[in-house]
């Protein structure tokens, strides 16, 4: 015998009426009691499908009068009605759709004296109405209000993951109602929205509080990187039959889908909807799109194909499936990354809600992942000119989001990760993840994701334009969620003025759809009239052939932007790189016999600059665009652009030409002079400006107002006088030109390393031992002021040569400055707190005098000039042989090229080679690397190839 009442009459009524066996659990029992009782306020968090309607349904029928229930969605109180209505538990609703008919019964029902009603459900909005006010005050005033119940309660949280700004007002209503016991449900509450929820509903104290963990064993979760796989829908259609556990040998077409289950996929974009539909049933899996894009009949029909087992797989948008109460879902994967923690908790877990075993598999791209936290940070800015709320809300988006990509991005157990989200102690996994699974395949696989690799290296994978969501910024995000409070005034109607949700996304849509090919046909027609009437729009993607110049040829990241397109932007830009290497070097017959190769090279790093950076075709092109005008304005005002300016002259010039010294200088100064007389390119002899083009590289002036400097110290270079000057006042000593130098990718930051005034053979020895991440830091350390590049010359001059230095003449204003600037260079370089060829700006003495004796040509032995004679030679081969790669993206970074140049450089200078040439060796030395690797991807990669 039971003897506490609540409870039998709860336990009857659960089997009469619910017709369940017992409760699902311990929580869902005490809560239904407690609320029973209907003597406190009670807050129940439990997850998705653990049952938390019963813990209010069953209290309301069994006491006298009427509940109000406010629920979110119109969606979700019809499903909520239509369930109701087949227990015959007197349901009712009023909203904007029903008809005025409909309405008035409703509402004739209320206000009688003993109202059929149980249950009445309504949308935060229509409970701010007057009408439902002054119902709520008649319902009162007869004591017949029996609950009032706020589901999905989190709404009403700035820290939700869907705050509805309408779900505060509900505060008021309770105020109203003080006596009438309140009940918030949710099954996504971290402990700040558990408080905003207890407070913002006013929840008298003290609160009866029913949570169970998060947890949910029976959902198998995992994380797949898009970016690594081979054939995504490939992988996605496996793993749909092994969670619907369909075996080889099934003929799907006779398989019954009500006994295996189904499953959702949820895509960010309406056409990814579309495109993941359509390649599952090309694999044979039957599978439909929804999304609001399509009619309201289509919709149901393809709703109610899946609800019935006659299509198993249904890739949606998230806004399908709320309210869905669908027992057998065997899996939720997410084709985009979602855009919070909450909402991914929410959406998976409307997988397993029978507790069967299910599966939730999230497929992440790092670029989706930059595309929602853009769409989110551009939600925060609409926001902040919003209301105040609005910001924390903002806030708690981008927390909940980041949580989401550390529980990818941080490798770790995800059902832990969630459970610390939700403020909960970490469940016992048990293998329920992948991470707990297999952790060292989970950290290896976000491994090659870091190192870039790429299945899609591979041109024959294809992934079509949706299967990572274009970065189609501009529409605005009503997929997500909820679609936002914009989401949210269309599918219920603040007011009784309904518009129907279908259409207005419609309309909106179209309206992007008209400006979207608005910007696209106006952009693609400036192209055409840049290039005459050849036609590089044809939308279609086609893979690249196998001679096509392109790094990442074969990606498709950037939505409609095709192969074709690509190598037409490659050529603007490579003419008019080369139009500005030939207007520069022109008198220099050594120089000029790169022009087929340096501005190629240049246009190659420049194009791919462009792709790398641009998620739409349209900025795509109009950043080529940008690039080709910047290049072109700079050789209009006779200036080298900097991507052409040599930085790692020790490694790439030749030993011979390093050797000239002197002579060389007075050279180019010739060469300079002839250049001026050609037509092409009449220098103007410029003086040292920082021009408006960013690109830029003008020739130094002198003091005496002359291009080059003069008299070059002993070592054979005037750091200050003699050189070009880039863009942002740094100086590059002509004497280190080469016309293999920029081929080597050194980036800005290097040319502060080609202004220390080295003789020629120290200088290679010099590149050899650097770590070029130190170069970035003289970089990060001086960017774009004379200053500090001055300071970085004087530091080696006045180390190394110290004759140097004092042997030129200098006016004693630039001899402060630089007096002042070894002072700055030695504190940032202490602060970086680094050693090696940095030492050359370092107080410490030892390094520098290190330093010193392997730079000053008087200090270092014959036999050192020797080898780095040969180191060099060895240095010209290896490059030579490995150029080619880079230029295909072989290598994951210029970084890791500059390391591996350095390492088989050092490997051939070391010997012990098959007899044959050095650049035999140097040959079979990288056709060896490529052999192994098709992509080099670390050093470790490139010492186990030498051994
Ligand atoms: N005691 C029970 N025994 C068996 N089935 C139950 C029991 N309680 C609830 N259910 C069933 O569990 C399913 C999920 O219940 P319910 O919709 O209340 O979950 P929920 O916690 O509200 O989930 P969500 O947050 O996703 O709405 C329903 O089909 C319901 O009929």
């Amino acid at each position: 015998m039971n003897a506490n009442p609540e409870a039998k009459q709860a336990e009857e009524l659960m089997k009469s009426v619910f017709q369940h066996d017992s409760f699902r659990s311990e929580l869902q029992k005490q809560a239904t009691e407690t609320v029973l009782k209907g003597q406190v306020d009670v807050f129940i968090s439990m997850p998705t499908g653990a049952g938390k309607s019963l813990c209010y349904q069953l209290p309301s029928i069994a006491r006298d009068g009427v509940s109000i229930v406010i629920s979110p969605l119109i969606a979700l109180i019809q499903d909520q009605v239509e369930h109701l209505d087949i227990l015959h538990i007197p349901v009712e609703t009023l909203n904007s759709k029903l008809t005025p008919k409909e309405r008035q019964r409703v509402l004739q029902d209320l206000n009688s004296s003993k109202p059929r009603t149980k249950l009445l459900y309504i949308t935060p909005e229509q409970a701010a109405t007057p009408t439902f006010q002054a119902l709520a005050d008649t319902l009162q005033s007869r004591h017949l209000l029996s609950y009032l119940i706020v589901d999905e309660a989190h709404c009403v949280s700035q820290w939700g993951h869907d705050f509805r700004p309408d779900y505060l007002k509900l505060g008021r209503l309770r105020k109203k109602i003080p006596m009438v016991p309140c009940i918030a449900l949710t099954a996504t509450a971290t402990p700040h929205v558990v408080d905003d929820i207890i407070s913002s509903l006013k929840l008298r104290h003290p609160v009866a509080k029913f949570k169970s963990s998060c947890f949910r064993p029976n959902l198998f979760y995992d994380v797949k990187f898009m970016d690594i796989i081979e054939d995504p829908y490939l992988n996605l259609k496996e793993f749909a039959l092994r969670a619907l556990h369909v075996t080889a040998g099934e003929n799907i077409k006779d398989v019954d889908w009500n006994e295996k289950g189904c499953g959702i996929i949820y895509c960010r974009k309406r056409e990814a909807c579309t495109e993941v539909a359509s390649r599952l049933v090309s694999k044979g899996i039957p599978a439909k799109a929804y999304h609001a894009g399509l009619g309201l009949g289509v919709r149901s029909n393809v709703q109610s194909d899946w609800m019935e087992g006659r299509v198993p797989v249904i890739a949606a948008t998230v806004s399908f499936g709320m309210g869905v109460d669908k027992a057998n879902v065997r899996f939720v994967v997410h084709w985009n990354v979602p855009k919070s923690m909450a909402g991914y908790y929410q959406e998976s877990g409307r997988a397993g809600r029978d507790g069967q075993q299910s599966y939730c598999r999230l497929y992440y791209t790092k670029q989706e992942r930059d595309t929602i936290a853009f769409l989110i940070k551009k939600d925060c800015m609409r926001g902040r000119s919003k209301k105040n709320g609005k910001i924390e809300h903002n806030k708690s988006s981008m927390e909940s989001f980041e949580r989401l990509v550390k529980m990818v991005e941080e490798p770790q157990c995800r059902h832990s990760a969630i459970a610390k989200y939700f403020g909960d102690s970490p469940p016992n996994c048990d293998r329920s993840c992948d991470y707990c699974r297999n952790p060292i395949a989970v950290e290896q696989e976000w491994e090659q994701v870091q190192r870039g690799i790429c299945a899609n290296s591979n041109p024959k994978r294809h992934l079509g334009r949706t299967a990572i969501a274009a970065a189609d910024n501009d529409e605005p995000d009503m997929e997500l969620y909820g679609g936002g409070k914009k989401g949210a005034k269309l599918e219920w109607g603040t007011t009784d003025n309904d518009d129907d949700e279908g259409k207005a996304r419609e309309r909106e849509e179209r309206e992007l759809d008209r400006e979207k090919k608005h910007r696209h046909s106006m952009i693609m027609s400036e192209f055409k009239k840049r290039r005459g009437s050849k036609d590089i729009t044809g939308d279609i993607w086609e893979p690249p052939s196998d001679s096509c110049p392109l790094r990442d040829a074969a990606s498709q990241r950037v939505a409609r932007l095709t192969v074709k397109t690509r190598e037409h932007c490659l050529q603007l830009l490579e003419d008019a790189f080369k139009a500005n290497f030939r207007c520069h070097h022109c008198g220099d017959l050594d120089k000029m016999a790169a022009i087929d190769y340096e501005p190629r090279a240049c246009a190659i790093d420049e194009e791919h600059a462009a792709f790398k950076t641009s998620k739409q075709s349209t900025l795509y092109k109009a950043a080529v665009m940008r690039k080709v005008n910047e290049i072109k304005n700079l050789t209009n005002s006779h200036r080298l652009h900097s991507a052409l300016v040599p930085k790692f002259a020790s490694l790439l010039t030749p030993a011979s030409q390093l050797l000239k010294g002197n002579r060389q200088c007075q050279d180019e100064c010739q060469g300079q002079s002839e250049c001026q007389g050609q037509d092409e390119c009449q220098s103007s002899g410029e003086t040292n400006h920082q021009g408006e083009n960013s690109g830029a590289v003008t020739p130094v002036e002198d003091s005496s107002g002359q291009e080059c400097g003069r008299g070059l110290p002993n070592m054979g270079v005037s750091p200050v006088s003699d050189g070009v000057k880039t863009e942002n006042g740094s100086t590059v000593p002509r004497l280190f030109y080469s016309s293999t130098l920029t081929d080597y990718g050194a980036d800005k930051a290097d040319i502060s390393l080609v202004l220390l005034p080295r003789p020629p053979a120290p200088k290679i020895k010099y590149f050899f031992e650097c770590d070029t991440s130190d170069a970035d830091k003289v970089k990060d350390q001086s960017p774009g002021s004379d200053t500090k590049q001055d300071s970085v010359i004087t530091s080696g001059t006045k180390r190394t040569f110290p004759d140097s230095g004092d042997s030129q003449p200098e006016n004693s204003t630039k001899r402060r400055k630089l007096g002042e600037n070894v002072a700055s260079q030695e504190k940032l370089t202490t602060k970086a707190g680094d050693s090696g060829h940095r030492s050359t700006a370092q107080p410490d003495n030892s390094n520098r005098s290190r330093v010193v004796n392997s730079h000053d040509p008087r200090l270092n032995s014959g036999a050192t000039k020797h080898t780095d004679a040969e180191l060099k030679q060895a240095a010209d081969f290896v490059i030579r042989y490995l150029m080619p790669h880079y230029k295909e993206g072989r290598f994951v970074s210029k970084d890791l090229f500059k390391s591996t140049a350095r390492l088989l450089s050092h490997k051939l200078r070391a010997g012990g080679f098959p007899p044959g040439s050095l650049k035999q060796n140097a040959k079979n030395l990288v056709k060896k690397l490529f052999h192994v690797h098709k992509k080099v991807t670390s050093e470790t990669e490139v010492k186990a190839i030498l051994g």
